[in-house]
């Protein structure tokens, strides 16, 4: 997958995901009145909003990008009806030839990260048949739990050709809390980097490792860190445009040719129907302004590359 990845990266020349997060807010009034009309002021209809909403901004963007990253947690405030949803919008992309990077964000001790690894990237043996549950084409996973969380992941990314991205350093404003912490002199993330890089060394596509890395656009000095520790690693860089990242703050993600990193919007992608800039397509044409708010962040990071 990794592979597939950074081939359409190289072939659309938009090392570019759109974040598929919707809230309920972000989705244009008439999106929403014609599925509560079916559905009712349900969670059905909800996630019938959300699904349609998704629909037409993956239709609109589908030729410009690589990939998309849908938030789980985003489909799971449905409950059962969001992750329908959050099922539909993976498949409907995969079937427009998009990469799916599941942002799941688990991890837990290796029996039950090996359930959430079937679950997102394998499959389950039911009977004597093997069926695949969200299928996603690569997940985030949260390092925390240590080796033996991570490991059920590897073998599933091994045995079905998936890939995922660790968190290594978030891009939100307390993640030195934590992350920043010195261990013999040396800040956690940095060490978890490491990790990352001897994960993937066994596990390598054409150029790049199967086993990614999460670095936030609001972090730049640290990516340059970490660009040198994890060589193999591709960095899912999250935090350009809603968070503040600007493309100046990406440069330091990426390799020389213009490899090794790929950017999340989220908000500043879905909700461009709600920013001045993009107010001329009004709400009805909510997907065109989203259009042109990608050709605007790929031109954007084309000027630093
Ligand atoms: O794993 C992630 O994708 C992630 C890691 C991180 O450090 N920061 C971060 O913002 N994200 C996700 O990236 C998206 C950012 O959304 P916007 O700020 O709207 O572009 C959300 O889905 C976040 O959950």
């Amino acid at each position: 997958m990794i592979d597939r990845l950074v081939n359409r990266i190289k072939k659309l020349q938009a090392p570019v995901v759109v974040g598929l997060d919707p809230m309920l807010s972000y989705v244009p009034e008439q999106v929403q009145k014609k599925a509560f009309q079916e559905y009712g002021e349900t969670l059905e209809g909800a996630a019938e909003a959300v699904w349609q909403f998704n629909k037409a901004i993956v239709d609109a963007t589908c030729d410009l990008i690589p990939g998309v990253k849908p938030q789980a947690a985003m489909y799971e405030q449905f409950g059962v009806p969001g992750m329908a949803a959050f099922e539909k919008t993976v498949s409907y992309c995969q079937s427009k030839g998009l990469l799916v990077i599941g942002d799941i964000k688990r991890g837990d001790i290796g029996s039950t990260s090996a359930a959430y690894a079937a679950g997102h990237l394998g499959s389950v043996q039911v009977g004597s048949r093997s069926l695949e549950g969200f299928h996603e084409d690569f997940a985030t996973v949260n390092p925390y739990l240590g080796s033996d969380g991570i490991e059920p992941f590897l073998q599933v990314c091994r045995e079905h050709k998936k890939g995922i991205f660790v968190l290594v350093k978030t891009s939100n404003p307390s993640s030195g809390e934590f992350q920043d912490q010195l261990v013999d002199g040396r800040p956690l993330y940095e060490l978890v980097g490491e990790k990352v890089a001897s994960w993937g060394e066994s596990f390598c596509g054409e150029e790049y490792s199967y086993v990614g890395a999460v670095v936030g656009a609001t972090y730049p000095e640290m990516g340059r860190v970490l660009r040198k520790i994890m060589p193999k690693a591709y960095i899912l860089v999250p935090g350009y445009g809603a968070q503040g990242g600007t493309a100046e703050d990406l440069k330091p993600f990426f390799n020389k040719d213009g490899l090794g990193a790929v950017v999340n919007s989220s908000r500043g992608i879905i909700c461009a129907w709600k920013n001045e800039k993009y107010q001329k397509f009004g709400p009805e044409n909510y997907a065109d302004a989203s259009r042109q708010a990608v050709l605007d962040m790929i031109g954007d990071i084309r000027s630093i590359l």
